[in-house]
């Protein structure tokens, strides 16, 4: 028997809502095999600051020649790769295997508050890992920092945003609207031709924790089973919009997104 695989390059979240956690459950929830490269070990959540532990460069170019040599993925993402160091070695693997699904997550700041990628390591996403995804998933701070402008503040502003991104050389740019709190959740896709609004409700929960890596690896889970973009896009939005309405509250601190919403709940 055989399923579609798919690769996560990104660092891992101890608390387990979000980085390689997250995605592994997304992956295993879409019924696709999931593998992953670590970056980096963080330690931290919305109550405690215990450290980021960033792997060695030659700790993650073994896990990604693992990946690929054993199994193969179909689509690969990334999330946190904290350094110019990672990025860079990152982005020369995903040339040398020729992977034509590759969905960028531009990991920053984490809600907790962690910092997942240095100031100085922006240039290097923008200049040697960008052009080579076939899809980038900015939050509005993200795109803010990418673009150096400021955060955008209204729908024309994240396709304004959205205009700017793609320029870099992504085939797709998703805008993520999240924290737009006086709008519903509007997302903007575009391919360099049409804006594409993806909206859905805005529920009333801080429990959100995950949200982003969550949907970036539903895009990545959709894509690695042949999906085009737009419609591995959209079944990423109604899994994301489904783990946030039945959001998990641990009583302390910012709670998780619930992988398991949309198998249990989505009709
Ligand atoms: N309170 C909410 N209710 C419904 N959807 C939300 C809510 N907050 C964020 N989203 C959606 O969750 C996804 C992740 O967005 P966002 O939170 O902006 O990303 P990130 O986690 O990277 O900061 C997007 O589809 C966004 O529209
Ligand atoms: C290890 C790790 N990677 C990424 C994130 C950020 O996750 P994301 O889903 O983009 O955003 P938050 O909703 O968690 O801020 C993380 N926190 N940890």
């Amino acid at each position: 028997m055989s399923i579609p695989r798919a690769l996560t390059i990104a660092g891992s979240a101890a608390q387990g809502s979000a980085g390689i956690q997250a995605d592994l459950k997304t992956f295993q929830e879409l019924d696709v095999y999931g593998m992953s490269a670590v970056t980096a070990i963080v330690a931290n959540n919305s109550t405690t600051e215990q450290g980021i532990f960033t792997q060695p460069v030659q700790a993650i170019e073994a896990q990604i020649h693992a990946s690929f040599e054993h199994v193969e993925p179909q689509a690969l993402k990334t999330g946190m790769l904290f350094t110019e160091e990672i990025i860079d070695r990152t982005s020369e693997l995903i040339s040398y295997y020729g992977i034509k699904n590759v969905v960028v997550d531009p990991v920053m700041i984490g809600k907790m508050g962690s910092q997942l990628l240095l100031d100085e390591a922006i240039e290097a996403l923008t200049k040697h890992l960008l052009p080579t995804a076939t899809i980038i998933t900015p939050n509005l701070e993200e795109a803010a920092r990418l673009l150096n402008v400021s955060t955008p503040d209204s729908p024309s502003a994240m396709e304004k945003a959205a205009r700017e991104l793609h320029e870099t050389g992504a085939q797709y740019v998703l805008v993520k609207g999240g924290s737009l709190k006086d709008y519903p959740a509007i997302d903007i896709l575009y391919d360099g031709e049409e804006m594409i609004y993806l909206q859905s409700e805005r529920f009333p929960t801080i429990h959100t924790s995950g949200a982003g890596c969550t949907y970036s690896a539903a895009i990545t889970a959709e894509l690695a089973k042949g999906k085009p973009v737009e419609e591995a896009v959209r079944t990423a939005k109604a899994f994301v919009t489904t783990a946030i309405k039945y959001a998990l509250n641990f009583n302390r601190g910012i709670g998780s997104t619930y992988h398991a919403a949309y198998r249990k709940y989505h009709k």
